[in-house]
């Protein structure tokens, strides 16, 4: 269990104009400033369950990470990841917890990857035989054998990702926390990371914070999403819920020839291209057989395809609603 409560964070920066002379005024005189970067959050997240943590840019989620993983120290707040305090009880918690942050890498550049994940076992203490048993495990699920013995520094993104994901999972945690792990990945290699991720989550239970810009992840692994804005939450909800708090619009993608047909009331242009435009409606004002039969009484319709929103449109409109 995760419990995050009341928790809040600055970081205090000093400020420097540009210039050198600026530079040099500053080693004798400074003015420091205090970002917010989480403010009064709290959630709680029970084991074996796979929450989407999202905000944009500057939100605070990697600060909310550091925290459950023990790096940071809050101002304020309680912080308890299976009853230990992260910060207080670092040795034992980071046994508990497994982090792959997308962006950096954990592995040792210029050495074959196989021996990273020796020195993760020595440091984690693993007897061997489940060391060997885990590290079998993962290279079958993962692929890994031909990359074992290749430096992190030669492989390809996809390639090193997957040994990115594999070393924290040599030690067994209860907790993985994921910061962007399918960031700058093909759409094949995204898919097998999302596969795998569900695999861990549903075969031995470990509970996953998942954080990401990727609404795709988020469509993919989770049901429960916790928005954060300016260093607050602002939602916390499954993604239907969502995706009903923003909108209940249909998207209708007709293709057509003959003339433009007009619009009804409850119909709004997202769209149009030749012989192809995409409508949002709102089924209140027009329920969606009415505004297809409509648009088909004014010209020829080819083909027509009704969706809803995507995940991507939701969140868009939800950062723009919260002015985040
Ligand atoms: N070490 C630091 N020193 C000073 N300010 C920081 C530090 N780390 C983060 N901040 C500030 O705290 C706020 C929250 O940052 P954080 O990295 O938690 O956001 P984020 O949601 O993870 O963003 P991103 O999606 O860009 O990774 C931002 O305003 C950021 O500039």
């Amino acid at each position: 269990m995760i419990e995050f409560k009341n928790i809040c964070k600055t970081y205090r920066v000093a400020k420097r104009q540009a210039g050198f002379k600026n530079a040099v005024k500053s080693l004798f005189s400074r003015e420091y400033e205090t970002i917010q970067a989480l403010v009064d959050v709290s959630f709680r997240i029970n084991d074996g369950d796979i929450i989407g943590y999202i905000g944009p840019n500057g939100a605070g989620k990697s600060t909310t990470v550091k925290v459950m993983c023990g790096i940071l120290t809050p101002d304020s707040g309680i912080c308890r990841i299976n009853g230990k305090v992260p910060w207080k009880e670092r040795t034992s918690h980071v046994k508990d917890i497994g982090v792959v942050f997308g962006q950096r890498s954990q592995l040792w550049w210029d050495v074959p990857v196989i021996d990273s994940f020796e020195l993760l076992r020595d440091m984690y203490k693993m007897d061997e035989k489940r060391y060997r048993r885990n590290l079998d495990e993962l290279t079958r699920l993962l692929d890994l054998s031909e990359l074992l013995k290749t430096p992190a520094r030669n492989l390809s993104l996809g390639q090193r990702m997957r040994c990115e994901i594999a070393a924290p999972l040599l030690h067994e945690p209860k907790v993985l926390f994921l910061d962007e792990p399918t960031i700058g990945l093909d759409a094949v290699s995204k898919i097998a990371v999302r596969r795998f991720v569900k695999k861990i989550n549903e075969e031995k239970g470990t509970t996953i914070v998942l954080t990401t810009h990727d609404m795709m992840d988020i469509e993919a692994l989770t049901e429960r999403v916790l928005l954060i804005g300016h260093g607050k939450i602002l939602l916390d909800g499954n993604l239907e819920e969502l995706k009903k708090h923003t909108s209940t619009d249909k998207k209708i993608t007709v293709k057509y020839t003959g003339r433009i047909p007009a619009l009804s009331e409850g119909m709004k242009l997202k769209e149009a291209r030749e012989n192809q435009m995409t409508i949002s409606l709102d089924p209140h004002i027009m329920p969606v057989f009415a505004a297809i039969a409509a648009l088909a009484s004014q010209t020829d319709l080819l083909d027509v395809s009704v969706t809803d929103i995507s995940t991507e449109e939701v969140v868009a409109a939800l950062y723009k609603e919260y002015h985040i």
